[in-house]
């Protein structure tokens, strides 16, 4: 008997964006988030074949605001890409000034968390790349938030007392927080990329408590943080290298194990790299705009006709469970035990 008309829809999606049929009820995606009319649909496009080269099981879904003009949400459709749109999401309209402007819009990813067709989903900013398939994140242990440590010490920190007493959470005996100061700050990730399970009472309750707290300046970051404190897991640093850390933490980035890169540093997006700004000329940062545009530029990674694929594989076959284990934070020292890469 054929499956359901959802599950063939949903199912179709996979194969959409895999180029290949489904072999498993996809639960599981990669989301994005796109607002304006700019350039930032370039990033999109470029993570949409970046993960189609590390050969993904699974779709990727952009959230689009109603800007997002139909001739990007086509380009976006053509590469395979599942395009939904959501409406804002805007803190208390007294207090948007505590946030940087630029970040404002962020508080839309919230809406993310209503797709709830999904049991378990990756968010990645439009400006990062997937350099090596991370599928076996989706098989890490439900009921936490899983992403990366961020760094202090770019100027962006210079309202924070960490930058203030060069403290970071990446190098946290090098100057370690006064006692007179209490309680060190927890565990802070970037919110560029994450591993969530989408549910539609923590949506209402996320959009409830942005009304009662004061926006601050990184924003969604600032809010994801606060909200999720309680379940939050470190991952390896491999899993979002966010460029600064090249600079700033030279010690805690091997290169050769970096999966995804975060092109977060001022001057780094790979669409509108002039080369100009401080630690854009460095040969590192060189060699990762290039790998960034290889792939945007590599028309063997575009999207191929689904007709092509004439039936419905088995759905709903149970994905092999890893014996992946939680990340356990110890003390202040992080010790990662992460999930089995894949095979
Ligand atoms: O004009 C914009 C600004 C941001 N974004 C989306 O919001 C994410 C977060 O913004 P950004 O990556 O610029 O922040 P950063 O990580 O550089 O602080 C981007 O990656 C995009 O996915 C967008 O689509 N259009
Ligand atoms: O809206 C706030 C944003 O905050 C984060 O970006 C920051 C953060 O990484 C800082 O540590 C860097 O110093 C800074 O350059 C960078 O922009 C997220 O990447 C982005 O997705 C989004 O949540
Ligand atoms: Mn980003």
């Amino acid at each position: 008997m054929a499956p359901p008309e959802f599950l063939q829809t949903v199912a179709k999606s996979v194969s959409n964006f895999t180029n290949k049929p489904p072999t498993a009820m996809p639960c599981r995606a990669y989301v994005t988030f796109l607002a304006g009319n700019g350039d930032y649909v370039k990033g999109v496009v470029g993570l949409a074949k970046g993960l189609r080269k590390v050969n993904t099981a699974y779709p990727l879904v952009v959230a689009v605001l109603p800007d997002v003009p139909r001739e990007h949400r086509q380009i976006l459709e053509s590469h395979g890409c599942i395009v939904r749109e959501i409406q804002p999401v805007y803190p208390p309209e007294n207090q948007t000034q505590y946030a940087m402007a630029y970040y404002v819009i962020n508080y839309s990813k919230l809406r993310i968390w209503e797709f709830v067709e999904y049991k378990k989903m990756i968010y990645l900013d439009g400006d990062i790349q997937v350099y090596e398939n991370i599928d076996h994140l989706f098989d890490m242990q439900d009921g936490y938030f899983y992403a990366v440590m961020d760094c202090f010490c770019e100027k962006t920190w210079n309202h924070t007392l960490q930058y203030k007493i060069g403290y970071c959470q990446q190098c946290p005996n090098k100057v370690q927080w006064p006692i007179e100061l209490g309680q060190k700050p927890s565990l802070y990730f970037n919110a560029g990329m994450f591993v969530f399970e989408p549910c539609i009472n923590t949506y209402h309750d996320l959009l409830r408590t942005l009304q009662v707290i004061p926006p601050t300046p990184f924003a969604e970051q600032d809010f994801l943080n606060m909200y999720f404190k309680d379940i939050y897991k470190a991952i390896p640093l491999g899993y979002n290298l966010v460029l600064a850390m090249l600079w700033r933490h030279p010690e805690n980035v091997d290169l050769d194990k970096v999966k995804v890169v975060h092109y977060c540093a001022a001057g780094s997006k790979p669409w509108r790299y002039t080369g100009k700004e401080e630690n854009m000329q460095r040969e590192d940062i060189k060699m990762l705009v290039k790998k960034w545009w290889d792939i945007y530029n590599d028309d063997s990674l575009n999207y191929k006709d689904p007709s092509s694929v004439t039936q419905v594989s088995t759905v709903g076959v149970e994905i092999e469970p890893f014996s992946s284990q939680a990340i356990s934070v110890v003390g202040h020292q992080v010790q990662y035990v992460t999930a089995p890469s894949a095979a």
